[in-house]
């Protein structure tokens, strides 16, 4: 007889849950599930904070389960893989983002697009195929399908490299199937959080010109030196968005929060597209003559397929595009959450689960 869901999940863990929206994070033990025939064990070694991290805890999206582990940028390497395992063997630096299963049989499946597939997966903070609730990556280490693994290239480390595997494909992904990586090009970044200054990188690295457009008149000088943006507007200032008018081919929106659509819209030029990857809690007002009028496309795009993550991977380390990060102890998450909100963070928060965990949990008993 098959073992029940509860007798396949027998492997203790530890994670750092959060047990209703005040969203504060405390250690949690946890049970994983033993290694199935096409699993790969990760020892989880760092994990980034992503703002749909801190949307989920605070359940500002209204679906959150608790207690809730959250994280979806893990990097760490394979400790034991099931029999039918060929992509990976033990020592092996590897990386899980957003998903770890899909129906793996229909259309988008097929094609590599495991984000569209109806039976998608969250990496947390949703039921699995077993019927046990899946916990994310603020945690000692996963279980994980191998085709939602992916390889790290040698040269890219693993902390900077952890939030490649959400803030890296969610914007690689519309940048290529939008068509916005075309040399010379020019590409807005709205919001300069860890999605948005990914997106610089990625747009140097394509050869466009890249403008940010920020709230925050203090990010100017390193978005030019530090990221190699090329321009940077103020989004509150009025000469800076009419001087920038009609000016970008596309923009990546990556703003958290619900922001006025209409100036933004103009900086597009005839044609031009915005990509909303940004999540705000409440829907958005579009006046439709901001888009109408010179034939303005507004799109959405949500994370990316398995085979586009490693393909970004790839690109990335050629590149050199890596996450500019402040590494935290797991004693220090709930500061970071704090300061998340406030947009305090340059870029990424990534936490050190594998220096930092086990002493928070034993100092918590
Ligand atoms: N589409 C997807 O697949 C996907 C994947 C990951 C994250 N997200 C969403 O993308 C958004 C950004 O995520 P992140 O991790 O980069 O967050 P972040 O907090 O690092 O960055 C968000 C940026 O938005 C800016 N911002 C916030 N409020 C603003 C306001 N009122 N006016 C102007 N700018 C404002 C902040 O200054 C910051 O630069 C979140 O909503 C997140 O949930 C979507
Ligand atoms: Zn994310
Ligand atoms: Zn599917």
């Amino acid at each position: 007889m098959a073992p029940t869901a509860a007798e396949q999940h027998t492997r203790k863990a530890v994670g750092l849950a959060a047990r209703d929206a005040s969203g504060h994070l405390t250690p949690l033990a946890i049970t994983r599930r033993s290694t199935g025939d096409d699993d790969v064990v990760i020892k989880i070694l760092y994990c980034g904070i992503c703002h749909s991290d801190l949307h989920s805890i605070k359940n500002e999206w209204k679906n959150a389960k608790y207690p809730m582990i959250p994280g979806h940028e893990i990097a760490g390497e394979v400790t034991e893989v099931g029999k039918n395992v060929t992509k990976f063997k033990t020592g092996d630096r590897v990386g899980v983002g957003c998903m770890v299963n899909s129906c793996q049989s229909c259309e988008s499946c097929n094609k590599g697009f495991e984000n569209h597939c109806p039976g998608i997966i969250p990496t947390y903070n949703t039921v699995d195929l077993d019927g046990t609730i899946t916990y994310g990556g603020y945690s000692g280490m996963v279980v994980v399908h191998e085709r939602f693994v992916v390889r790290f290239p040698d040269t890219i480390p693993l902390d900077k490299g952890a939030p490649l595997l959400c803030a890296g494909i969610t914007v690689y992904s519309p940048m290529k199937y939008h068509g916005l990586n075309v040399p010379g090009m020019h590409l807005g970044v709205l919001g300069l959080g860890g999605l948005g200054h990914v997106a610089v990188k990625f747009g140097k690295a394509f050869g466009m010109k890249v403008t940010v457009i920020s709230s925050s008149p203090g990010k100017k000088q390193e978005a030019l030196e530090r990221l190699g943006a090329d321009a940077f507007v103020v989004s509150k200032d009025a000469e800076e968005m009419k001087a920038a008018m009609s000016t970008m081919d596309g923009i990546i929106n990556t703003v958290s929060a619900n922001i006025p659509m209409a100036p933004l819209l103009g900086l597009l030029k005839p044609n031009g597209k915005m990509i909303m990857v940004g999540l705000p809690e409440k829907p958005m007002e579009i006046p439709p003559f901001a888009l109408v009028a010179t034939n303005k496309t507004l799109a959405g795009s949500c994370i990316g397929g398995m085979r586009d993550t490693q393909e970004m991977l790839d690109l990335a380390a050629k590149h050199d595009v890596t996450a500019d990060i402040e590494v935290i102890d797991v004693e220090y998450v709930n500061t970071a959450m704090e300061r998340l909100a406030k947009a305090d963070v340059r870029y990424r928060f990534v936490i050190d689960i594998g220096n930092t965990l086990d002493k928070a949990a034993a100092a918590a008993e």
